[in-house]
């Protein structure tokens, strides 16, 4: 890699950006909440999360020539503004969508087992079938569910896809992995608000680890409030990093926006980044990404006589994500907005499943349908 002396403004919240980006230049990092036009003013490459507006009032006056955003989601970016200046772009496609499925089945074990229902008795709605939710799906089918699937841009071409209100009437679990889009043909922003969410089956668990604003929260608080048989799961929220307190009272499990919040999948989401600069200028990447990914401190699982359950609680419990973003719900605003990325800066260290080995079992094949590798 040659260095260029490029300055590398990044988010203080993506890791191995000194590791894999210091051999283009000088790296420096900033919160990226906040970020203002003085603080990119001179830098080359900006590199940021999914918390900072790229547009023009960032970028105008700085000599930016490359954005790279560690993430799958692109609605805080200003692609328009970047091809209209000429500036280079790259997002993560797929980086973290591991992590997202894991945490989306890892919530349904958890309430199937708090409910008493059994999850392969259960119809399974995906709305949004991407990188994310198509990974779902194969998921979701190697465990032998039933899946129905919603996606109004694919459906324009392929075949296999239900309309959105008989997904909504005929799904136990829906789960909803749509991006943030706000105008055009298929937008997402409220696509369920209070009409949608009266047809849910009883029962039905809704599972939102997609893009805050895609559920209208204040319809989602009415309708749960005369409707106690709903289940819900938010990771994401309409109006973060503020969380309505009511509404999370109503849920039965609530994250600070971490579904996709593996070490593997943040260190994925930093590698393409260094992929996609090493293309903007002609260059190979100098390390394979393996050479940046730890051991897992739990690689091998003893099976003994553990549940699938159990097995995914050892690598990642959904009610620690619940239990520590509950207990921010009766700050005042502003800290609870302030605690709500604290949460997600100091987020333990969390392993893809897919990075454990479990010994040989009865349940075998249904731990390796959940991802997990199964010893020879
Ligand atoms: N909670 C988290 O931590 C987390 C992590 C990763 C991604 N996300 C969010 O999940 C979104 C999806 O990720 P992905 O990698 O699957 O993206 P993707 O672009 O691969 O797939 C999105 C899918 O949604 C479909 N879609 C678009 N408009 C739709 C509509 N109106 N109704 C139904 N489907 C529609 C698209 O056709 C596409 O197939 C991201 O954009 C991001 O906002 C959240
Ligand atoms: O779009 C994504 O990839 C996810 O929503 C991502 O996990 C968001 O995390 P952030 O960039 O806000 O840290």
């Amino acid at each position: 890699m040659q260095n260029r002396n490029l300055k590398i403004l990044a988010d203080e919240n993506m890791p191995m950006v000194e590791a894999m980006f210091s051999g283009f230049g000088k790296v420096t990092r900033a919160p990226g909440r906040n970020l203002k036009a003085e603080d990119v003013a001179d830098a080359d490459v900006l590199l940021v999360r999914s918390i900072t507006q790229v547009n023009a009032a960032l970028l105008d006056s700085s000599s930016v020539k490359f954005v790279g955003t560690a993430t799958i989601g692109t609605d805080h970016i200003d692609q328009n503004y970047l091809v209209q200046n000429g500036i280079g772009f790259s997002n993560a496609p797929g980086c973290n969508a591991d992590a997202v499925v894991e945490y989306v089945l890892s919530c349904i074990y958890a309430l199937a087992d708090k409910h008493g229902f059994d999850p392969k008795q259960r119809t399974y709605g995906i709305i949004g079938v991407g990188n994310v939710g198509g990974r779902l799906e194969k998921r979701f089918k190697r465990l032998g569910f039933k899946v129905l699937l919603n996606d109004p841009p694919r459906a324009e071409n392929e075949e296999g896809f239900a309309p959105l209100n008989e997904l909504l009437e005929q799904a136990d679990v829906i789960c909803l992995h749509t991006p943030l889009i706000c105008d055009g043909k298929h937008p997402t922003q409220h696509l369920l608000s209070e009409s949608e969410l009266r047809v849910l089956k009883p029962g039905c668990l809704l599972i939102n680890a997609g893009r805050g604003p895609a559920i209208d929260n204040q319809a989602l608080l009415t309708v749960g409030e005369e409707r106690p048989d709903l289940l819900y799961v938010l990771d994401v929220w309409e109006f973060e990093p503020a969380v309505n307190r009511k509404l999370a009272e109503r849920c039965e499990i609530v994250s600070p926006h971490i579904a996709g919040y593996s070490l593997d999948g943040k260190i994925r989401g930093t590698y393409m980044l260094l992929e996609a600069l090493c293309r903007f200028f002609n260059e190979s990447v100098p390390q394979p990404l393996a050479n940046y990914l730890p051991e897992s401190d739990l690689s091998f699982i003893e099976q003994e006589s553990r549940t699938p359950l159990s097995i995914m609680q050892l690598i990642y419990d959904p009610y620690a994500d619940d239990q520590r973003l509950r207990e921010t719900l009766g700050l005042e605003s502003d800290e609870q907005r302030k605690a709500f990325d604290l949460l997600r800066k100091n987020y333990p260290v969390r392993r893809e499943f897919g990075s454990m080995t479990v010994l040989p079992s009865d349940a075998s094949g249904e731990l390796a349908a959940l991802g997990f590798q199964i010893a020879d």
